[in-house]
């Protein structure tokens, strides 16, 4: 059994390494394209045409010859014989020479002889007109024109296996005629908060007892993460309880999280629990807070992750540990969450701790266009309101603090479009 009450504390990247060492991709899928956002793809795709697949005007015009035109102005237009109309979608019949057009839509192939557009705007009586159009504008060879290929090559890769596919990746796996997908399929995440003093979210306050607000906020974060949460309720401290609510969590789910009960105290059994359903264990606390005594261990493959129970402490365990290990299981090959280099607002204390420090911040675009980062007022381990003024983790690292002015990395919580000004 490897279950050290006493184990010591790890560096967090260490711990993230860890678990990302004990855990596999789920299987492969294959899903309708309309299902697919959000997941990761499981194959990579090839571009089996060129896309555009033929030259195309990028405007409505005239298809001409560049050299026809290159002295037609708004006083003296050139006179250009009208040959046919090419709407979009389909092909020219007539072959473009000297001093004849073709009417031509935007996104209809060019025809042969041609090699610009002049946009209709830059001609007159064009559309009414359809034996001759007057050209007020020199063009040059080229313009107005997209190239074969100009947007994707035939033969190269579009997406590679392990890409996010997002509204984006999406359009262009349609390009491809892409109908169903493989994709990596997602991780079911079984929540359960433990706590004898914990209530559930409707029951009426009782005096010293507390409702479960980790439970939802949990499960919260695992949807973002693209993780499909179960919550299997709350607990009692009481191991043989726990011990047969965790086995049979663990039948249904990929991953288990549970909240609480994981430092010194009198009831805080999760340790014991791990050595009574004979989870591995993978490490007890991290040299960062808040969130330090977490725990985390394997059974039969399937990661759990015992959270810190204090609201803002599984908040972050859940940001620096599960999070990751869903999108890794997921098929991300890049799992870890993301970080950007800001500047602090004010000088941040902390040379003389020992621990890692994860800090509530506002991450703000300055004036100037600086990425600059404010602390939160509020930064205890059972404060969860604090969250509602910061969009970011500002890593202060064991033995450092930061002059104001100087630059620190912070840990994203929003989405990137979410900074402030
Ligand atoms: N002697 C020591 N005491 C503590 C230590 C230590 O090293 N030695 N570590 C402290 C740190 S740091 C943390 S963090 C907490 C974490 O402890 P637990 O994971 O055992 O959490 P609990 O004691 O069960 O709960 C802590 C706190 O959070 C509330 N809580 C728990 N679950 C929920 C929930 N689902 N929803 C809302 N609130 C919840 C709980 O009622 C407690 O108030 O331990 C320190 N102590
Ligand atoms: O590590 Mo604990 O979460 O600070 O209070």
């Amino acid at each position: 059994m490897l279950y050290i009450p006493n184990s010591s504390p790890i560096p967090f990247e260490e711990a993230q390494r860890l678990i990302l060492s004990v855990i596999r991709p789920l299987p492969v899928i294959t899903i309708p394209l309309s299902k697919a956002l959000g997941y990761y793809l499981a194959e990579t795709v090839r571009a089996d045409h060129d896309v555009p697949m033929f030259d195309r005007s990028t405007v409505d015009g005239y298809a001409l010859r560049a050299e026809d035109v290159i002295n037609a102005s708004a006083s003296d237009p050139v006179k250009l014989k009208v040959l046919e109309e090419i709407p979009a979608g389909y092909l020219p019949q007539q072959k473009i020479t000297q001093g004849t057009a073709s009417r031509i839509m935007t996104g209809a192939p060019i025809p042969e002889g041609a090699n610009a557009v002049v946009m209709v705007e830059k001609t007159e009586n064009a559309m009414e007109d359809s034996e001759s159009v007057l050209v007020y504008q020199s063009v040059k060879i080229g313009d107005a024109i997209a190239k074969k290929g100009q947007d994707v090559e035939e033969g190269k890769d579009v997406l590679t296996q392990g890409t996010l596919l997002g509204p984006i990746e999406l359009g262009l796996l349609a390009t491809f005629g892409i109908a169903s997908v493989a994709v990596y399929a997602k991780p079911k995440v079984g929540i359960l908060s433990t706590g004898s003093e914990l209530l559930n979210v409707d029951e009426p306050i009782v005096p010293g007892k507390l409702r479960d607000s980790n439970g939802v906020m949990l499960a919260g974060q695992v949807s973002q993460a693209g993780g499909e949460p179960v919550y299997f309720g709350i607990a009692p401290d009481k191991v043989e309880e726990l011990e047969k609510k965790m086995l049979e969590i663990l039948q249904q789910v990929d991953i288990l999280v549970t909240s609480g009960g994981v430092s010194m105290g009198e009831y805080d059994f999760l340790g014991k629990v791990f050595e009574k359903i004979n989870a591995k264990v993978i490490f007890w606390k991290t040299l960062a807070r808040p969130g330090m005594p977490v725990l985390c261990g394997v059974w039969q493959d399937k990661p759990i992750f015992a959270l810190a129970g204090n609201p803002a402490s599984s908040y972050v365990n859940a940001h620096l540990y599960v999070l990751p290990a869903i999108r890794y299981m997921s098929g991300s090959k890049d799992p870890l969450p993301k970080r950007v280099t800001v500047v602090c607002d004010e000088a941040i204390e902390g040379k003389q701790m020992l621990h890692t420090r994860f800090l509530r911040g506002l991450t703000y675009v300055s004036p100037t266009g600086e990425l600059r980062v404010k602390i939160s007022k509020k930064q205890a381990s059972n404060v969860l309101s604090s969250f509602l003024e910061s969009n970011c983790l500002v890593k202060v690292p064991g033995g450092k603090g930061f002059n104001a002015g100087e630059k620190a990395e912070v840990y994203l919580l929003g989405a990137v479009e979410e900074l402030r000004q």
